[in-house]
């Protein structure tokens, strides 16, 4: 672990970002030798290892990684604890360079050792900018890893599955029908989730509109499901009853609301909210938000399928489908007690996390799984 005998704490300057929230650690990675800058944040652990994706982007300043990381990671303490997962809440954000100093490979397995040197408290596995060959290199240098090939996979169609739950359930409660037939929906950003839930929409007979700023993942879809296209900056002006974002974060703003012509919010994007504020917004706008972290939980239920002693593809769709009865929950206690939907989903998490509420997977797999990778 001599490369990262340097490794820091800069206690000051993340203590006086507004998004820290208590957070246990944040740790700043570096390796001279592949150029590597990481930041890996562990919000909370009462229910077990701090655990979420690794982020590969290019960020134009430090703090914006920095805010990025500690949104990230709290986050994940909420969307496990709500999946009611043993684990807690963590992310790390690579900040991508503009070119490889070594190969990606061996970048990877740098961006493994600072993983190891947490020693558990935070396991990894993909997110933005990281694939399947990415965490078999991060795999070489670290034990605290999901999500690979071998083992659970790419989470991506267990979190499309997820977020189509959520969007159904939203449809019948805003729209008041059981069906997506021809039910218009906007998916922005087709890239890993987003390609998937146009699938699983295809199949439904909705009405598939998408964006993307990449070409050929249009293309795919237009292909694949004769989707419609819009230009990014026509999203909010096109009339529909979905919007779905799975590409980036803070998309839903006092701004965009002004615009928007829909009535349900339902995608993967992680953050969809600029602020927590947002949602009253949405709430007097008669906009129905199906909170992400509830349903685009269905990658890290997947992974969590992992600590159980083999993995089942099947018991891991099971779990996934139980968002459904998660997001009815939260909708039926905003009705009753005339709140947001982000504020009931928040209590129910939180629940959850601070009481330490038992996990549906028992701590005797976590141990057994600790075993299998000494
Ligand atoms: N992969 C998962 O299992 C998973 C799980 C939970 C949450 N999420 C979240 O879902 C979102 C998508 O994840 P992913 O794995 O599909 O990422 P991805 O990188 O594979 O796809 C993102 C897509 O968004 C597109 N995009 C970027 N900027 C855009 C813009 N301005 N307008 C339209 N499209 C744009 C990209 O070109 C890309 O095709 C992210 O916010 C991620 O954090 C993903």
């Amino acid at each position: 672990m001599k490369e990262f005998t340097d490794v820091k704490r800069f206690q000051d300057l993340i203590e006086s970002q507004p998004d820290f929230d208590a957070h246990e650690e944040v740790v700043f990675a570096r390796d001279e030798q592949t150029g590597l800058q990481a930041l890996i944040a562990v919000h909370n652990l009462s229910r077990g290892p701090g655990t979420g994706g690794t982020r590969l982007w290019r960020y134009d300043q430090f703090e914006n990684a920095l805010t990025d990381v500690l949104r990230l990671s709290a986050g994940m303490t909420y969307k496990n604890a709500m999946a009611e997962l043993p684990f807690g809440g963590g992310k790390a954000v690579i900040l991508a360079p503009k070119e490889f100093k070594s190969t990606r490979a061996e970048f990877m397995q740098a961006f493994g050792r600072a993983v190891e040197s947490l020693q558990g408290r935070y396991c990894t596995a993909e997110d933005v900018g990281t694939n399947c060959d990415d965490m078999a290199e991060i795999a070489k240098s670290t034990r605290h890893i999901f999500g690979l090939r071998e083992t659970s996979g790419d989470p991506s169609p267990y979190t499309a599955r997820g977020v189509l739950l959520g969007l159904q359930e939203s449809v019948r409660e805003a729209l008041g029908t059981d069906s997506l037939k021809d039910v218009r929906v906007l998916v922005q950003g087709v890239g890993h989730v987003g390609y998937h839930l146009c699938r699983l929409l295809y199949e439904k007979g909705a009405n598939i509109i998408v964006s993307d700023v990449n070409e050929t993942a249009l293309a795919r879809c237009e292909h694949e499901f004769g989707v419609d296209v819009v230009a990014p900056d026509r999203i909010f002006k096109t009339a529909i009853d979905v919007y779905a974002p799975c590409a980036l974060g803070a998309t839903v703003n006092e701004r965009s609301i002004a615009q928007m012509k829909c009535g349900v919010i339902a995608g993967a994007a992680n953050n969809q909210l600029e602020s927590n504020e947002t949602a009253e917004l949405l709430r007097q706008a008669d906009i129905l938000y199906a909170p992400d972290y509830v349903i685009n939980a269905g990658g890290i239920i997947n992974i969590a399928c992992e600590v159980s002693q083999s993995y089942n593809a099947k018991i891991a769709t099971q779990k996934v489908d139980e968002i459904q009865g998660r997001v009815r929950e939260i909708f039926a206690r905003a009705k009753a007690e005339n709140k947001t939907t982000l504020a009931v989903a928040g209590e129910m998490a939180r629940e959850r996390f601070q009481t330490g509420q038992s996990s549906s997977f028992r701590v005797e797999d976590l141990t057994r799984t600790a075993a299998r990778m000494a």
